[in-house]
């Protein structure tokens, strides 16, 4: 179980991830890859962490570029987990 964060602190989170911006209760990335199978390259890494903590990102798939949204459904809003993942998709981005 984790809390939802408050705007305090969800600024300054997202202030080590200058990529993310805020969207009420979600944080959201957009990235355009090289292709598409990078783009999808992306998608099965970050599917493979989702797994992993059973944390699941809402993505968008056009060509090649990714929307990803985080929220943590079961607590209505924005928590430690979402900015976690946000951090550990940035590596995956950053890695293809
Ligand atoms: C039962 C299981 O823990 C839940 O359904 C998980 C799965 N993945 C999830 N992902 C996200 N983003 N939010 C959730 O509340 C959530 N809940």
């Amino acid at each position: 179980m984790a809390e939802v964060l408050n705007d305090e602190r969800i600024d300054e989170a997202l202030g080590h991830l200058p990529q993310w911006q805020r969207e009420g209760d979600a944080i959201r990335r957009e990235a355009k890859l090289a292709s598409f199978p990078q783009a999808i390259q992306v998608v099965n890494r970050v599917a493979e962490i989702a797994e992993n903590e059973n944390h699941h990102p809402d993505i968008d798939i056009r060509w090649r570029t990714l929307t990803f949204r985080l929220s943590t459904h079961s607590e209505g809003g924005i928590t430690e987990r979402d900015i976690s993942l946000a951090s550990e998709i940035d590596g995956v981005i950053d890695s293809v």
